[in-house]
């Protein structure tokens, strides 16, 4: 089933109103992002005049390698400094707070490479992701009552996400022993332990294999589904294509695009950039076959 079929096909444009152009207004925007840049060194990674993303949707961040994508990700949740820039979640602004005060207002990020920590078990690592933790030792005996009632809420929470996405045999494994799809799941399991509104989702696809990929994909649609908003990286064209409600094309740390999977099939600086070049990729890879 084609992007089309599956968002306009089912009657449901999220994006009405919303221009097909780099930096375009969108109706009701969750995050907004104004003169984003960093360099390292001589060369500029990331340097983004104006976008932003309409809430309750799927919007894809593409672009070669090397484009800034990560970079981009890394800049908006905290976990990397810009030259310049400011940047509004929910309205306010939230550029220089750190990763876990981003994720605190609500934005959390899954990573290329999952940081599952293996010798944990599956659980213990939701328990990671879990909002507002005391340590006993911190909390002291008197708030012990409390920190208690926190984990008992936290770890019911763990189980129904693991539940939810289909762990709950593995909650006692070592996050170790679990394949790289079930890393990428554990992941997202863990980024809802907060309950955020926008979840950004570096490559969830990467290294997964074909019968993980469609409930992952699934997963992410029910996300929607749900109200949350989702910003992911990918660059598996199907998978693009398929879920997609708004794609944004990134090419040497610009914004050269943005539109409806049809807008970006159909644009001709974005096949030069980067669908020709992927082309290429797959044909030069076939022909050494
Ligand atoms: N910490 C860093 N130090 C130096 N250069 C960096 C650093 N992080 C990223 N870069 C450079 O910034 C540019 C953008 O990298 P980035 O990883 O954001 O691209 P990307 O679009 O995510 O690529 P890919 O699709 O390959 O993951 C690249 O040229 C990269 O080499």
């Amino acid at each position: 089933m084609s992007s089309d079929e599956a968002n306009v096909g089912a009657g449901v444009d999220r994006m009405v109103g919303a221009e097909p152009v780099p930096g375009s207004a969108k109706s009701d925007p969750i995050l907004v992002a104004d003169g984003v840049r960093r360099s390292f060194g001589g060369l500029t990674a990331v340097d983004v005049e104006h976008v932003e993303v309409q809430r309750g949707t799927i919007t894809a961040l593409i672009g070669p390698n090397g484009a800034g994508k990560s970079t981009l990700f890394n800049l908006l949740t905290g976990f990397d400094r810009v030259d310049r820039g400011r940047w509004t979640f929910e309205g306010r602004a939230i550029n220089g707070k750190r990763g876990h005060q981003v994720a605190r207002a609500g934005m959390v990020r899954t990573f290329q490479l999952t940081k599952a920590l293996t010798r944990m078990t599956v659980l213990d690592n939701m328990l990671l992701g879990a909002p507002g933790q005391f340590g006993e030792r911190m909390a002291g005996a008197f708030l012990r009552p409390v920190w208690q009632r926190q984990e008992r809420e936290n770890t019911a929470r763990a189980l129904v996400l693991l539940e939810r996405f289909k762990l709950i045999d593995k909650r006692d494994d070592m996050a170790g022993s679990l394949s790289g799809g079930q890393r990428k799941l554990l992941e997202m399991a863990r980024s809802l332990m907060t309950d955020p509104s926008m979840i950004m989702l570096d490559e969830p696809m990467a290294g997964v294999n074909p019968a993980l990929v469609q409930s992952l994909l699934g997963h992410i649609t029910a996300l929607r589904d749900e109200g949350k908003t989702v910003l992911f990286v990918e660059h598996d064209m199907d998978v693009i294509m398929g879920i997609s409600d708004w794609i944004v094309v990134l090419a040497q740390g610009r914004v050269i695009a943005e539109g409806r999977p049809s807008d970006i099939r159909a644009d001709q600086q974005v096949i030069d950039a980067y669908l020709g070049a992927q082309e290429e990729t797959v044909e030069t890879q076939g022909s050494g076959e």
